[in-house]
């Protein structure tokens, strides 16, 4: 049976956090591939109050950097295309429409997996998807009490604590700091030869 990750995310910008994530996915849970799945309309996010994003062909292009010779690891620009809010049950249905042997394992990380009983529909998620949690700025992974309650098969990833956001990198970009060691040389360089980030609006 095909293995299949599932790691969505804003990417703005993709982070060494999200590489070591996806990378802990493929070894710990023997996945024959991981797809990250940059996000169309982060729709918690921007209800939130927070700034749009950068252009998605800026976060597939230096998510494409951040990735790039990596075995296994593939970008899959569905959410992109697809109009709306992007519901990740929407994507996980989609994929298991299109191969419906493969077992599919959702990551994310413990501050998302906090929040899962808020995401649209997330029952019908775990229903077709395991969870694969990561902790998250020291705080282990823990279900919110209504998953808790809920019917659910769940692996627990052994990523090591890792203080990186895509929050924090991008007032470092503002202010013009050096962030090399928290996305790599290359989307670091993506980052300053297209002036992203350089007016941070906070969040
Ligand atoms: N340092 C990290 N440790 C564990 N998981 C992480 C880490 N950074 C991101 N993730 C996980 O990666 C997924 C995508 O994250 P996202 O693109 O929102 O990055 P972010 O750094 O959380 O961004 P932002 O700071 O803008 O909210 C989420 O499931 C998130 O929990
Ligand atoms: O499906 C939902 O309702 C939902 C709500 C919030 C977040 N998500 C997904 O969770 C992933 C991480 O989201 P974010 O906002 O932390 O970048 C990304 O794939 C989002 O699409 C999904």
């Amino acid at each position: 049976m095909k293995r299949i990750g599932l790691l969505g995310g804003t990417f703005d910008p993709p982070h060494l956090a999200h590489l070591a994530l996806a990378r802990q996915a493929r070894e710990e849970l023997r996945l024959d591939e991981l797809r990250l799945l940059p996000a169309g309309q982060p729709w918690q996010k921007l209800a939130a109050g927070k700034r749009a994003p950068v252009a998605a062909a800026h976060r597939v292009a230096m998510l494409r950097l951040l990735t790039r010779g990596e075995p296994g690891i593939v970008i899959d620009e569905r959410e992109l295309h697809r109009a709306g809010p992007s519901y990740s049950v929407d994507t996980v249905r989609d994929i298991h429409g299109e191969q419906p042997q493969a077992r599919l394992f959702f990551v994310i990380g413990q501050d998302q997996y906090a929040r899962l009983h808020t995401w649209h529909d997330w029952r019908a998620l775990l229903r077709l998807a395991t969870l694969a949690v990561a902790g998250r700025a020291g705080e282990a992974p823990q279900a919110p009490p209504p998953v808790a309650a809920e019917p659910r098969d769940i692996e627990i990833l052994a990523l090591p604590p890792m203080a990186v956001s895509s929050t924090d990198i991008r007032a470092r970009a503002a202010q013009g700091e050096e962030i090399s060691s928290l996305v790599g040389p290359e989307v670091a360089a993506y980052i300053d030869q297209n002036a992203l980030y350089r007016a941070d609006l906070g969040s």
